[in-house]
């Protein structure tokens, strides 16, 4: 039998709506979140997804602030802008896209922002509160991941959870966050060999490379979850996955589809965690953000 599909854009709009209602309620009680975007250079694919998280935020009724600064800016002038935005009351989240241009630091931009305001959940408090299983901003696409599996009502606690990728943004905070679930968790990364011999292990798999094709359907256990988190164009220019859909779709219990599952997620996340930057930073809500 066919796998079911995650459908993370419908599950995002989902939740889009029910973030609505919250700004709503808090613009009632005064209290109107605000994002700063960062946007550096002319990047397509960059400026395609911050167009995406402006108009998220006015669907919701967040008030975003996008800062477009050139691709020769210094890392001088990039960190001072996030400086004057961590002192900015009206700011309650700054979102810095990455890629940078190479003349700057992205760790250094990242230490940067203030934690409380680090809506990406990219700086070292927030992750490190991750490890430690203290409330703190979940990075969006693995905090996207857990949230689309829960609404799946896909169990997470005592699975083997594999997942392919270390990246700071997504391999290494959705081990934890899978671990923070009660999963047994596997990473494997490009020295990893044999990969299949692992994947095949997964009751959950999470694919994050950027290697379309990757995962086939020989490299996957019967019924397994697989949660697509790749983005790549292939030769007709057309976005797909890591994971070979069409076979790995007839041997799943669930499969995420690109696009329309795990980046949907990831945009969703980042307003969820705006409007708790925005409750936490009001000391007469606080007991609301928790
Ligand atoms: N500061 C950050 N930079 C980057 C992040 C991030 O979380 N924070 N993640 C990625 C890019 N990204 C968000 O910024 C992102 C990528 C893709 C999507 C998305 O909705 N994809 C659609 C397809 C879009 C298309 O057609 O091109 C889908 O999968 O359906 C959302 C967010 C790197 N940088």
């Amino acid at each position: 039998m066919p796998a079911k599909l995650i459908d993370g854009k419908q599950i995002a709009a989902d939740k889009r709506q029910q973030i609505k209602v919250k700004v709503q309620e808090l613009a009632e009680k005064g209290l109107v979140p605000g994002l700063a975007v960062i946007l550096v250079g002319e990047n397509p694919a960059s400026q395609s997804y911050v167009k995406g998280k402006i108009r998220d935020c006015k669907e919701v009724g967040i008030h975003s602030e996008l800062i477009r600064l050139p691709e020769t800016v210094t890392e001088e002038e990039l960190l001072a802008e996030v400086v004057r935005l961590n002192r900015a009351p009206s700011i309650h989240g700054i979102l810095v896209q990455l890629p940078l241009p190479k003349q700057i630091s992205e760790d250094k931009v990242i230490e940067t922002i203030a934690p409380e305001k680090d809506v990406d959940g990219f700086h070292p408090v927030n992750l490190g509160k991750m490890m430690i299983g203290q409330d703190c901003f979940e990075p969006c696409t693995p905090a996207g991941i857990i949230e689309m599996l829960h609404a799946c009502k896909i169990r997470i606690a005592g699975k083997h959870v594999i997942i392919v990728g270390r990246s700071h943004i997504v391999g290494k905070p959705a081990s934890q966050l899978f671990l923070n679930h009660d999963a047994t968790v596997t990473i494997c990364h490009s020295r990893t060999t044999p990969l299949a011999e692992y994947t095949k292990q997964a009751d959950i798999l999470v694919v994050a490379v950027g290697h379309a094709g990757l995962i086939g359907a020989e490299d996957i256990k019967p019924g397994a979850i697989v949660v697509d988190v790749g983005m790549n164009r292939n030769a007709d220019g057309k976005l797909v996955g890591d994971v070979e859909f069409p076979e790995v779709s007839q041997k799943a219990s669930f499969i995420t589809p690109v696009p329309g599952g795990v980046g949907p997620m990831t945009r969703v996340m980042l307003l969820e965690n705006t409007v708790k930057a925005a409750l936490a930073s009001d000391g007469r809500l606080q007991s609301e953000s928790r």
